[in-house]
């Protein structure tokens, strides 16, 4: 069958609802934590650091303290300002590390140039790196046959959003776009994980459209608006779009309005799956860190109990 015909033939595509999924694993969340609480007498908290007053880091830190308090969570923040120095820094990360109502630490990047963010992730307790970001569980997670203890949070949520839409996964030939730390590299290790045929596409690959064109499985985090085109699109794929990139946009009150990396519009006409932005992958983000977090708690619960 030509590319064509199928076109003709495929309709628009399902969108996938992270907002509404969110909300459902949310409140799964929300019951985990009264158990946790009934039988420990105590609750999950998840710390979050913000340095500097960068606009859209403060609306993100924001979204993820008014979630904890949603879910019985407690919350924890510091800001600091952005001519901290790094050593302060480490102490603020030392002092939850030793805090034993703290289960999950969280570090919001990117952080200012004058500070080694290495130095900063590697300084954060493994058993509260409910980010994911340490090297140690991102090693387990490119590792075969070892699970990390913490997955981080936005790779976590596309996977999800792919299995709660019954998208399969395995034997699937996946494409991701871009290679960072925080999204690509950790996507496509996941999605091999899961049994894809995974390709990693970055800034110096040449033709990115033809490997697109491939994919039944199409991941795209770039920080580039709307850079993937409809043709870009296997008709029929499974289409996440990380990228939240503001555009100038006059109508809005704040100036600008979200567009991801993929021009919705067209490709929704060739995908078979597709989320949009916002409300895609972004409110699974922060349900994954909260997920995360009382994960974090219940080991830390449990040891304490078996050391009584
Ligand atoms: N919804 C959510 O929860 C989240 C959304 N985001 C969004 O996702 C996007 C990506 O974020 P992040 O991973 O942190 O970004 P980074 O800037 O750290 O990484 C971007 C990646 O994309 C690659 N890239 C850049 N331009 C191109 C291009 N023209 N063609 C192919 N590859 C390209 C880069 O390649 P190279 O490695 O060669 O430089 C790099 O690997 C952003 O829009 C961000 O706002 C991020 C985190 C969470
Ligand atoms: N240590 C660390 N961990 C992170 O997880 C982390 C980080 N640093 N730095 C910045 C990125 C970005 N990020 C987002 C989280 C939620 C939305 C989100 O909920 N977006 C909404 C829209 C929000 C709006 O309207 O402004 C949506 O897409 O529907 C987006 C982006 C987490 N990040």
């Amino acid at each position: 069958m030509s590319a064509a015909s199928t076109q003709v033939d495929s309709p628009s595509a399902q969108i996938i609802d992270g907002k509404a999924i969110a909300d459902r694993i949310r409140k799964e969340i929300a019951t985990e934590v009264k158990a946790l609480q009934e039988k420990y007498g105590k609750v999950p908290g998840l710390a979050v650091v913000l340095v500097g007053t960068k606009g859209d880091s403060a609306t993100y830190v924001r979204m993820k303290r008014k979630a904890c308090a949603d879910l019985g969570i407690q919350s924890f923040s510091t800001d600091l300002p952005g001519d901290v120095s790094e050593e302060d820094l480490l102490k603020v990360v030392a002092d939850y590390n030793a805090n034993e109502e703290v289960h999950g630490i969280l570090v919001q990047l990117p952080l200012p140039k004058h500070i080694d963010e290495q130095r900063i992730l590697d300084a954060i307790s493994l058993e509260k790196d409910v980010d994911g970001f340490h090297p140690a569980n991102i090693g387990a997670l490119a590792m075969r046959g070892r699970t990390p203890l913490f997955t981080s949070c936005t790779p976590k949520g596309c996977l999800e959003l792919l299995k709660r839409s019954g998208v399969a996964i395995s034997g699937k030939r996946a494409v991701v776009l871009g290679r960072s730390n925080i999204v690509g590299m950790p996507v496509a290790h996941l999605l091999q994980g899961e049994d894809a045929t995974v390709t990693v596409v970055h800034s110096r690959t040449p033709d990115a459209q033809a490997i697109c064109a491939e994919a039944d499985i199409l991941v795209a985090a770039i920080g580039r608006a709307e850079m993937v085109r409809g043709d870009w699109i296997k008709p029929g794929a499974a289409v996440i779009d990380v990228g939240t990139n503001p555009v100038p946009d006059a109508s809005k009150k704040s100036g600008y309005r979200l567009v991801g990396d993929v021009a919705f519009s067209e490709a929704k006409e060739r995908a078979g799956f597709i989320t949009p932005v916002p409300g895609g992958v972004g409110p699974m983000t922060i349900t994954m860190l909260l997920s995360n977090t009382v994960d974090g708690a219940r080991r830390a619960f449990e040891k304490a109990a078996a050391a009584q």
